[in-house]
Order: C-alpha cells, then structure tokens, then sequence
C-alpha cells in the first residue's frame, strides 16, 4: 500500500444559503466553502472541506503544494507543515472572525482551519486505502447515532428583490409564532427534538417571548439561545432570570471570558460557547474563572477531528461539557463531525448543524437526519462520495462570481436590504 500524497485539488464553491439573519446582519444568498482532495499514490482519494472565504484559499494553496511527496498517515505533520505556511498579516488585524461570530481570529486559528480541511481528507483517505471508517481510526465509534438540534433562525421569505437567489421553502420567521412554525418544520422533516434559536436580532423581550413560544409548543424538549454576545452581563442575567427554567443552556449571551463568567457567577444556567473558547490557549482562563458550563467545538476552527477529542478530553477534566458548533456547510463536513461526535464519550447535548439549510451538496447521496440523528457511516473513511458534476458545477459559479460573494459579509447582505446598517457596536442591547 503506497499512502504517498501524489496531488492535491482544491475546489472552491459557493452554495445556496437562505436569508438567514443574526446580529451581525444577513446570511448572503451563496457562501464559499472549499473541497479539498488528496489523491495517494494508489490512486485512492480522500476528500476534506472547509471555509473558502480567501484569506483561507490563499493558506491553502501553499499547503497543498507542502502537502505532495508526505503521506496521509501522517497526521501531526500537517501541523508541523501550517507552522511552515506564512499568514499574510493584514487577514488577522481584526480582532474578531466573521463580524465576531467565531470569536478571536488569530494567523494559528487560521492555519487550523485549513489544516482541519486536508485532516479530514487525509482520514478518508487513509481510511479507504485501510478498509476502515475514520470512526475507527479516532479510536471506534462509542455510539450509532449522533444527535442534532434543529437550528432555528429569524429569517426573512426571501432574498432582497433583485438578488439573485435560490428560492427556499422555510417560509418568513421573524416573532413568536414564526419560529414555532419553523421549529414545527424542523420536527417534522428531520425529528430534531432539541432546539436552538440564533438570537441577537431583535430586542431581548421579543427574543425571550419566542423561546416562551416554542417551551409552550414543546414542552419538555431542550431549548438553547445564542445571541453571539449581543448582550451586556446584566441583559444576560435579565434573560437567564427570564428564562432559566425552560432553557438546556444559553450560548454566548455576552462577549468574552470576563463578561461570561461575570454571568455565570450570577445565574444557575449554564453557559455555552463557541465565541470565548475556540482555541486551547482560550481555555485556562475561561474553565479557571468558571465561564463557562458548555464547550461547542468546531472541527474547522480548533484544527481537525483529533484536536476535537483532545478539546473534550480536556473539557472531561474539568467537569465542563462539549457539543459541537456549525457554521453553513456541505455534507462532507456532517459526515466529519458525526464520525468525530461518534468518538467522544460523554457528549450528553445534541450537536449544531446548518445542514438543513443547505438545499445544494456535492454529495452522490445527502446524508439523513432520522429522529434528529446522523447514522455514523461504517463504510471505509467517511462514507460519503463526491459528485463530480455538482462539485463542477457549484465552482463554474464560484468562478463566475466577480469577487462580491467570495468572502462572506453578512454586514454588506444586510445593507443592501437596509442602506443605513452598520455592524452593530457590541453590547447590542
Ligand atoms: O455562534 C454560533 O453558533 C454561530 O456563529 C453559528 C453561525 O455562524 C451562525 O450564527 C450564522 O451562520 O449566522
Ligand atoms: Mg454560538
């Protein structure tokens, strides 16, 4: 068996996206992602993905080049090799990723992110060269199924008129009932049974009476709030008074480690995140301080699929718990985190995924959601195969595009619907 890496494809795309708002603006109508390919010697492919925005193609395609003549077993390499890769610094001069959704971003946070994509293809490959599913080489899967929660967004009917858009069948969510009525989709096309809202677009009130709603229409089942940090400390103890009885955990109610644990001093619920813990050097401060109670890890962010089992390792440690983070992804990513998902014990809340947002994929067959779960693919690497056609054709429209839509910016999708917006200055409300 030769697992020489003799070429590598990087493929970027942008996919459909529905107008899906948050504090930060709206979601605009594609999004970039990147599908990156190693190709070994025996001429088996593994296949990864990640963001496609540019300051990770321009990473990437050095990468790539590092990449050929190594061999996809050698997975702490790809450490080694990113540490090799030159950051350009004006990508890293903000202090915050994506208008502040994904936390700091830092030039490491950057490499990870690229290094996650070739890890994950490097698995698959590996995998389909050993006959194994990458669930085995994380060490086998300690569950079936992995569970997912149903990601509710505020959401307008459409694109801005004279965007050119897919058109979505979700419908307009933009107060109470609306998001009762997506929640009620969700249910019914998928079984998700756990909830979470992306809040931090209207004023707390109207946001506290949309959970109110759905622990009225689903009573029982766990329900999360992420307001990505729109929040000062004492609106985020207002809302956990309000809401503390019906809600699993509020995710991100303020910004940072000091305002988060300021909140978690002050309340019994407990607090996610995937804003102030996002990298290892984030979390001696953030577990010390007692910040926060949930960890959502991102494969993409914190470097691949076994920095994943090292972060919930930690988080076992220290009593805190781990669940997983999405942003829009394809279904290669889905496959990623359920083979990973599958391999960490003690995962006690259901993982967040955009999936079901996402009508385009690049996949031959897309994977399913039964009662709210994945099924944890047992095929060699992740089970999943790509189509070449939608893959070409998702590029032809990446390469169409004149730059506008090749770095997202939910602040510009939203200014074109609202000339007046501005990213909104942090506490929001
Ligand atoms: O905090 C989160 O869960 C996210 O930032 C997830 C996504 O980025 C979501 O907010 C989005 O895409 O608008
Ligand atoms: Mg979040």
């Amino acid at each position: 068996m030769n697992l020489t890496v003799t070429d590598v494809r990087l493929t970027p795309v942008l996919i459909a996206d529905p107008p899906l708002l948050n504090t930060q603006g709206v979601h605009q109508p594609y999004t970039p992602r990147l599908v990156v390919e190693v190709v070994t010697a025996d001429g088996v492919t593994g296949v990864g993905e990640t963001y496609g925005d540019t300051k990770y193609l321009e990473l990437a395609r050095p990468f790539a080049e590092k990449l050929k003549g190594r061999r996809v077993s050698d997975l702490n390499g790809l450490f080694t090799l990113a540490d090799e890769v030159a950051v350009d610094a004006s990508r890293v001069s903000e202090a915050v990723d994506v208008g502040g959704l994904r936390g700091v971003q830092t030039a490491d946070k950057l490499r990870l992110s690229v290094v996650s994509g070739f890890e994950v293809a490097c698995l698959d490959a590996l995998g389909k060269s050993l006959g194994l599913p990458v669930h085995a080489l994380l060490g086998g899967k300690v569950r079936d199924a992995v569970e997912y929660s149903a990601y509710l967004f505020y959401k307008w009917a459409e694109h801005p008129a004279g965007v050119r858009a897919e058109r979505d069948d979700w419908g307009a969510a933009l107060d109470p009932a609306g998001v009762v009525e997506q929640a009620r989709k969700f249910k019914e096309r998928y079984g998700f049974s756990s909830f979470k809202l992306k809040g931090g677009v209207f004023p707390p009130d109207e946001e506290i009476a949309a959970v109110r709603a759905l622990a009225e229409a689903f009573p029982g089942h766990p329900l999360r709030l992420d307001p990505n940090g729109a929040w000062s400390v004492a609106t985020s103890l207002k809302v956990a008074g309000d809401l503390g009885d019906v809600l699993e955990y509020l995710e991100d109610p303020a910004l940072g480690t000091p305002a988060m644990a300021e909140v978690a001093e002050r309340t019994g619920v407990p607090l996610a995140t995937n804003m102030c813990v996002t990298t290892f050097a984030e979390i001696r401060e953030a577990f010390t301080r007692g910040a926060v109670q949930v960890v959502l890890s991102d494969h993409h962010y914190w470097g691949g699929l076994r920095n994943t089992q090292q972060l919930a390792a930690v988080c076992r440690t220290f009593g805190v718990g781990v669940s997983m983070h999405s942003n829009t992804h394809l279904g290669i990513s889905l496959a990623a985190m359920t083979h990973v998902a599958a391999t960490v014990p003690g995962l006690h809340h259901a993982c967040d995924s955009h999936y079901p947002w996402q009508s385009e994929d690049v996949l031959t067959e897309r994977l399913v959601f039964e009662n709210g779960a994945v099924r944890v693919p047992d095929a060699p690497g992740l089970g999943v195969e790509l189509d070449r056609d939608r893959l070409a054709a998702l590029h032809r429209r990446w390469l169409d595009d004149d730059g506008t839509l090749r770095d997202r910016d939910d602040a510009a999708a939203m200014r074109i619907a609202d000339p007046e917006w501005v990213t909104p200055a942090m506490p929001r409300w």
